[in-house]
């Protein structure tokens, strides 16, 4: 029998635009308590979304081959030292399953147009108060509520035909072994679940036509959710590890791992989108959280992350996919590098503008917003860039500030994690705007997150505090510190004039 700590985890950590399999360890540090964790990436591969005629799928068959690639190498590596296997993914999306248990069709992707207009026609009928006070949720187009009416009218028959609703991972875990579960922090993403009793809401379900026996019960994470089939364990020729669940909204592994040493501490995820936001023991359910649209999505271990969702690097994505297509060959690095020696403060953009949802040509989106805004519009990409990583840091500013008056709290800094802290032109323009330190790392940190409750799952730690004291341990921690602090500070102001706020 291998020991808890000798003992490997394989995490699966599926982003909007790539996944990848990360092989946690724990090595013993000087003192008896004084465990290290290490990852090891060992597939990576991408994510691309289909078109389909008019409309944008998730490849969910493709994710699925590619993590039975990656289990395949863990156990390559690890024999049995491999203890257990989750995934964590992306929010919102989710698969419907027929009477006969087969998939009935390619998950839609969060930002097809399914959902346009149907997220006004739903707060017309039912009512934003009604719906924040049963879900305690920011109100997005994409939510989960909001692609269910839109099937509902789009796709009676096949909403007829659907027996259950799985999440993303809830959908792979149950492709690997079988099982059906529903993970609760994903669960949350819906706009369906009730934040304080934590259980789907029966009456926003009726008042919505949906029948409560769509949805299972919300479970909480690190825990056993089957074994690798005995399909599976025949096609890959490996034993049946058991599958458990974790954070499985990725926000919510990033948020676990979060190395703050205190209660009280501010994050912001920072990859696709930019999750900002504070964890607290309970939801905030106030008009002001309803006005300014912040959410409380649900945290590992009963907690509630209390954040805003603001639209990220998506910007600079997209962005660069235009003129790819248009020919420039300029990478992400090359792009940051031709910003950070454009002009400063030209021109703002509010990043969260549903013109920059999914638009066909990014920078054109960009450009036509500062036209129409009366600013001067930028043209090279080092400009566009610019104006897109200055608009973003004032943004998180904003959202931070407002985070503070909903909860009462002052934080000294804040905790950026993610792939997106590889850009620090955009950690230097945060601290910078904040007028406060970043604290940025770890990068991986949903996989780190995700790593860490499979550990929790097999009782190496009881709390989220003992965790993120080994995180803090065995992984680095960039400290940014606030520069040209009046340039920043009147540009804040001009930014805000520019959002209407
Ligand atoms: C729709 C987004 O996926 C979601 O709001 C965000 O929290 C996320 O999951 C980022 O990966």
């Amino acid at each position: 029998m291998v020991s808890r700590t000798a003992q490997s985890v394989l995490a699966i950590d599926l982003g909007a635009g790539s996944g990848r399999a990360v092989i946690g360890r724990l090595t013993q540090g000087g003192g008896p308590d004084d465990l290290r964790l290490s990852m090891e990436e060992i597939h990576r591969f991408p994510n691309d979304p289909v078109r389909v005629g008019k409309h944008l799928h998730w490849d969910i068959l493709r994710l699925l081959h590619e993590i039975k690639q990656a289990i395949l190498k863990a156990v390559q590596l690890e024999g049995d030292r491999l203890g257990s296997i989750a995934i964590d993914s992306w929010a919102v999306d989710f698969g419907l399953i027929g009477t006969d248990g087969q998939l009935l069709g390619n998950p839609y992707h969060y930002r097809d147009h399914h959902t346009d207009g149907v997220m006004e026609e739903v707060c017309a009928r039912l009512g934003r108060e009604r719906i924040f006070a049963a879900s305690g949720l920011q109100f997005l187009q994409f939510n989960t509520i909001y692609q269910l009416a839109a099937l509902q009218a789009q796709q009676p028959g096949l909403m007829d035909r659907a027996d259950k609703l799985l999440m993303i991972p809830d959908l792979l875990r149950y492709f690997l072994t079988g099982e059906m579960h529903s993970e609760y922090t994903n669960a949350s993403t819906t706009q369906l679940l009730n934040p304080v009793t934590r259980t789907w809401d029966a009456g926003l379900l009726s008042d919505l036509g949906l029948s409560p026996s769509l949805l299972l019960p919300p479970q909480a994470s690190g825990i056993r959710a089957g074994t690798l089939s005995p399909e599976v364990c025949a096609e890959l020729g490996v034993p049946p590890i058991p599958v458990v669940t974790v954070g499985e909204h990725d926000t919510a592994s990033a948020v676990v791992a979060v190395p703050a040493e205190g209660k009280d501490f501010a994050y912001l995820s920072c990859g696709t989108w930019s999750l900002l936001g504070t964890e607290l023991p309970a939801p905030v359910l106030t008009e002001q959280a309803l006005t300014w649209n912040f959410t409380n999505e649900g945290g590992v271990q009963g907690t509630t992350r209390l954040l805003k969702n603001i639209m990220g690097l998506w910007l600079v994505q997209e962005s660069r996919r235009a003129w790819e297509k248009a020919g420039s060959r300029l990478s992400f690095p090359q792009l940051v590098q031709a910003a950070e020696s454009a002009a400063p403060f030209v021109s703002f953009i509010d990043p969260d503008d549903d013109a920059f949802l999914n638009p066909g040509h990014m920078p054109e989106a960009i450009q036509a917003y500062c036209a129409r805004t009366g600013q001067p519009v930028p043209a090279s990409e080092g400009e566009i860039i610019r104006c897109v990583l200055e608009s973003l840091a004032l943004k998180y500013r904003f959202v931070l500030e407002r985070t503070e008056r909903l909860t009462g709290k002052r934080f000294d800094g804040l905790h950026m994690v993610g792939g997106g802290i590889q850009n620090s032109l955009l950690c230097r323009f945060t601290a910078n705007a904040l007028q406060r330190p970043v604290w940025a790392g770890p990068v991986e940190g949903s996989a780190i997150g995700n790593i860490v409750v499979q550990y929790m799952a097999l009782g190496v730690w009881n709390t989220l505090h003992e965790a993120r004291q080994v995180i803090r341990s065995s992984f680095p921690v960039r400290t940014y510190s606030p520069e040209n602090v009046d340039g920043w500070a009147e540009a804040y102001e001009r930014f805000r004039g520019i959002i209407g706020e």
